[in-house]
């Protein structure tokens, strides 16, 4: 029941979305502009252009090129209709149906203007910070720096609150392997723009795979379980700069971080039993011995949200600054510890870490296969649920 009512969730939010994108007035503009024929070639041409996109367009703009193409491509919708709960093919059939009859050449050339349009108006509004080449980093919904020793991650989906999307899970993987390798002598990690991370990304569970729920939650759990272990075997002192609010796995890897600097304005909260969830990260294991079993329970079962100042009294922050003088306090503190000896670091984080490295490993197995189960629930799916139809928010 509840996977159903995700589902006419989505699909409202879909037809919701089609419709602005329809009635968005340049590309209205674009679509009633039959009159000129675009050429094999100039087709061509935009399908390139889409692939040299700096920024996303989005899923609404996506969905409507994907439509174009396969009416310019193949005609009308020649594809059986896909189940209900196989949201995403199902979303693209109903873009390609809406499509009805429309003539080939005009999907074209309607693909070709969609294209044009779009390049100018996302070029003019891309934003990207000044000195920061997002290219010369391949990542998508990272920053990743290395200077003055240091390799900094910053989590860079600032409008979705650092919300970790499955690409946000691979990236950092991803850039913490890279960071083990590389001549910094630490590694930090921290937020773009208010929030530290509002924890998974609550649409990851709406994309469902051709294998159902099941599928999805064991594939999760998968994930889980590797980009967990990343953290518990990175090799050299990694530090958490919370700038903003944290929610969710990341507090929760908190526990496995070597120090945690902390803005006055961050906030530590793990609304586990109000999902329906269960606790990841190591936290079952690492919070009740940083904090005291009861304390951890206040976090972990009863969803208590601390300050920095309470969570810095708890064990779980190595020290609170104002948010004014945050940045440059921790920043002045962090160059200085990149100049010890990164040998003596790494030798020293190693005798701490080993002797606990496998009794992590195995919490960490025993959360994933929790939470698995967890996905499943009918509880966590309400929960979802209330989120994405902003019935809820924490
Ligand atoms: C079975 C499949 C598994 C897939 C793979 C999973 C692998 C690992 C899973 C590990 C499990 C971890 C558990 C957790 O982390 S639990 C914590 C989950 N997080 C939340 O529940 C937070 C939800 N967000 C909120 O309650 C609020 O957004 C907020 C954080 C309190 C902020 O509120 P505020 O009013 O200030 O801002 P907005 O709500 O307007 O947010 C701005 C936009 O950002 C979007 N957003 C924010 N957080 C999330 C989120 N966690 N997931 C998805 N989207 C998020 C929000 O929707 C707004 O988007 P919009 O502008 O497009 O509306």
């Amino acid at each position: 029941v509840a996977m159903a009512h995700l589902a006419w969730r989505l699909a409202q939010r879909w037809c919701q979305s089609s419709l602005q994108v329809i009635s968005f007035p340049v590309v209205q503009l674009h679509l009633n502009r039959t009159a000129m024929r675009a050429s094999q070639k100039d087709f061509e041409n935009a399908m390139n252009q889409v692939k040299l996109l700096k920024k996303d367009p989005g899923n609404e703009v996506k969905l409507k090129l994907y439509s174009l193409y396969k009416q310019a491509t193949e005609g009308p919708c020649n594809m059986p209709k896909p189940g209900v709960f196989d949201l995403i093919n199902k979303a693209k059939w109903d873009a390609w149906n809406a499509l009805g009859s429309l003539p080939k050449e005009t999907a074209r050339q309607n693909y070709v203007d969609l294209v044009s349009s779009l390049s100018s108006s996302l070029e003019s509004s891309s934003q990207v910070e000044p000195g920061t080449d997002r290219k010369s980093t391949g990542y998508e919904t990272l920053m990743v720096t290395s200077e003055d020793g240091i390799t900094k991650i910053m989590l860079n989906r600032p409008t979705k609150k650092n919300a970790l999307n499955v690409e946000m899970y691979h990236e950092i993987m991803h850039a913490l392997k890279a960071a083990s390798k590389d001549d910094s002598a630490i590694t930090v990690l921290t937020g773009n723009g208010d929030y530290y991370s509002s924890g998974n990304d609550l649409t990851n569970f709406t994309d469902i795979p051709p294998g159902g729920v099941e599928e999805k939650a064991k594939n999760g759990a998968i994930l889980l379980r590797e980009f967990v272990g990343c953290f518990i075997d990175f090799p050299k002192p990694l530090i958490a700069v919370v700038n903003g609010p944290a929610v969710g796995i990341s507090v929760t890897l908190l526990g496995l971080f070597d120090a945690v600097y902390a803005s006055d304005r961050a906030t530590f909260h793990t609304p586990f039993s109000h999902l329906g969830q269960s606790p990841e990260g190591c936290s079952s294991y690492t919070f009740p011995k940083i904090m005291s079993p009861a304390k951890a329970t206040e976090m972990l079962v009863f969803g208590k949200k601390l300050t920095a100042g309470e969570a810095c009294a708890q064990g779980l922050v190595t020290e609170v600054f104002p948010d004014s003088t945050f940045q440059k306090e921790v920043w002045t503190r962090l160059k200085a510890f990149a100049k010890l000896p990164p040998n003596a670091m790494r030798i020293s984080k190693e005798i701490i870490r080993n002797r606990e490295k496998e009794k992590l490993h195995a919490v960490n197995a025993e959360e994933c296969s929790v939470l698995q189960g967890r996905w499943l629930s009918d509880e966590c799916m309400n929960a979802v649920v209330n989120f994405l139809s902003r019935k809820s928010k924490l």
